[in-house]
C-alpha cells in the first residue's frame, strides 16, 4: 500500500485515523472549532437540563426535595457553564484536553442524581437519558472515545440507580436496559461515520494540497528551466551580455522605433587592440577574464535604453537609440577612457587596455541595421589602420574625421 494512503486509512472502529502522527495533526486542525462547538453545544445542554427546575416546581412544590433538586441543577449547570468557559476561552495552562470529558461526567452524575430526588419520574428520566445519549453523541463532535466512556458512565449509572431507587420488577429493567443500549449504539455509530467522514474529508483535502503544492513546484522548476534556456539562447556565456542573434533582435527593433520617431541612432562596434597578446602574453584564462572586465565597464557606462551585445571574439556592440553623432562620440570617448583605465591583476601591470570604437549614426529612413554595422565596422578599421585606441565616427555613410578632435558635425 503507498505510504500516503496508510497515512490516510480511518480505523473501522474509533473513525480516527491509525497513523498517530495524521491523527494529531487532524486534531490541531480542528481544535479551535472543536472547542467552539463543544463550549455552545455544552452551554445549550445545560441551560435545558437547568430548566427542568420549572417542571420539579410544579411536580413538587416547595418541598425539600426540590430545594434539593435545584441546588443540584443549580450547582451542575455552573459547573458545567464555567467548563465550557474554560474550553472556549481558556489558553494554556487553563486549558486541558480532559476538559472536554469533564462536563459531560458532571452532567451525567445530575441526571443519574434525579432518580433518588424524584424516583416517580423514572419513565420521564428515561426519555431524558435517550436524549442526553444521542445530545452527547450528536452535538459533540471528534470526541468519540470521551463520549462513549461518558454516555456508558450516564446509561450505567442511571440504570443502576434505577434498580436501586425505584420498584421495578427485574423484566422491566432489562427493557430499559436494552432502550439505553439502543440509544448508545445508534449514537455511537452515527458519530463513528460522521468522524471517519470527516477525517476521509481531510485526508482528500490534504491530498489535495499536497498535489497543488507539487505542481506549484513544478510549475517553478519549468519557470527557472524556462529562464535558464532563456539566457542561454540570448546571452553570451562569457561576458553575459546579449550574444548576436539576440542583440540583432533588439536593435532592429530600437532603430526602427528611432526611425518611426524621426530620431536619431548610433552604433558602436568596440574592438579591444592587440587582444591576441594579451592571450600569447598570459594565457587565455587571462584573456577571458580581462574580455569580462571590458564588457563589464562598457555594460555600466551605458544608459539603459541602450543594448549592447558581444559580435564576436573580442569585438562587442552597442546601439544607441536617440544619440546624434555629438553624444554618440563623446559616449565612445568616455567608454575608451574607461577601458584604459581599468584596474588589472597585479601580474598584467605592464599591460595598457585600450579599444577602438567605430561609430556609425543615422538619421534617415532607409538605413538597414547591417548597412549601419558595415559602416561602424568601416570605421573601426579605419581606426585600427589609423592606429588604434581611437573613435572613428561616419554619419550616413559619410566618414566625418577619425580620433578625437578630428570630428567634423557637418551633415
Ligand atoms: N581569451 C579569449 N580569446 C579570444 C576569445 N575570442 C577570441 N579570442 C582571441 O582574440 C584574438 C583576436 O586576435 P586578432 O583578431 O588578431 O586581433 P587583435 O590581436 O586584438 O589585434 P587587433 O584587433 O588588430 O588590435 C585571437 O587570438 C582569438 O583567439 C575569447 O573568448 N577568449
Amino acid at each position: 500500500m503507498p505510504l500516503r494512503k496508510k497515512r490516510n486509512q480511518v480505523h473501522w472502529l474509533t473513525g480516527q485515523f491509525c497513523d498517530a502522527g495524521s491523527e494529531s495533526m487532524y486534531r490541531r486542525s480542528i481544535q479551535e472549532s472543536v472547542r467552539l462547538e463543544f463550549s455552545f453545544s455544552l452551554s445549550v445542554a445545560t441551560l435545558v437540563f437547568g430548566m427542568f427546575s420549572i417542571s420539579d416546581y410544579y411536580l413538587l412544590g416547595l418541598t425539600r426535595k426540590f430545594y434539593l433538586l435545584l441546588t443540584m441543577r443549580i450547582v451542575v449547570v455552573s459547573l458545567c457553564l464555567f467548563v465550557a468557559f474554560l474550553v472556549r476561552y481558556g489558553r494554556g495552562r487553563f486549558y486541558r484536553a480532559w476538559l472536554h470529558a469533564l462536563p459531560l461526567w458532571i452532567l451525567a452524575t445530575g441526571i443519574i442524581l434525579i432518580i433518588p430526588l424524584r424516583p416517580e419520574s423514572l419513565s420521564t428520566q428515561i426519555t431524558a437519558v435517550v436524549v442526553a445519549t444521542m445530545a452527547f453523541y450528536l452535538l459533540i463532535p471528534n470526541l468519540l472515545t470521551v463520549v462513549v466512556f461518558a454516555s456508558l458512565y450516564l446509561n450505567i449509572g442511571f440504570l443502576v440507580a434505577a434498580v436501586l431507587f425505584t420498584e421495578i420488577a427485574p423484566i422491566t429493567a432489562l427493557r430499559i436496559a436494552l432502550l439505553l443500549i439502543m440509544g448508545i449504539v445508534v449514537g455511537f455509530f452515527a458519530l463513528l461515520r460522521l468522524e471517519s467522514l470527516q477525517r476521509k474529508q481531510y485526508a482528500l483535502l490534504f491530498e489535495e494540497r499536497d498535489q497543488n503544492h507539487q505542481l506549484h513546484n513544478e510549475i517553478a522548476h519549468r519557470k527557472a528551466l524556462e529562464e535558464q534556456l532563456r539566457v542561454v539562447a540570448e546571452r553570451d556565456a562569457l561576458t553575459n551580455l546579449n550574444n548576436r542573434g539576440h542583440f540583432m533582435k533588439l536593435a532592429k527593433a530600437l532603430l526602427q522605433r528611432s526611425q518611426s520617431e524621426k530620431m536619431p541612432f548610433s552604433l558602436f562596434m568596440i574592438d579591444v587592440d592587440h587582444f591576441k597578446s594579451i592571450n600569447d602574453t598570459w594565457g587565455h584564462s587571462y584573456g577571458d577574464w580581462v574580455l569580462t572586465k571590458i564588457a563589464k565597464v562598457c555594460a555600466e557606462s551605458l544608459r539603459p535604453s541602450d543594448v549592447i551585445g558581444r559580435f564576436g571574439g573580442e569585438e562587442f556592440v552597442v546601439a544607441l537609440p536617440n544619440t546624434n553623432p555629438n553624444d554618440a562620440q563623446i559616449i565612445a570617448e568616455c567608454l575608451k577612457k574607461k577601458v584604459a583605465e581599468l584596474p588589472l591583476k597585479e601580474e598584467m601591470s605592464e599591460l595598457s587596455p585600450s579599444v577602438t570604437i567605430g561609430v556609425a549614426a543615422t538619421n534617415s529612413d532607409g538605413v538597414d541595421l547591417d548597412s549601419l554595422i558595415t559602416r561602424a565596422d568601416q570605421m573601426l578599421y579605419a581606426g585600427k589602420r589609423g592606429g588604434r585606441n581611437q573613435v572613428v565616427v561616419c554619419r550616413d555613410g559619410i566618414k566625418e574625421g577619425e580620433g578625437r578632435g578630428a570630428f567634423n558635425l557637418t551633415q
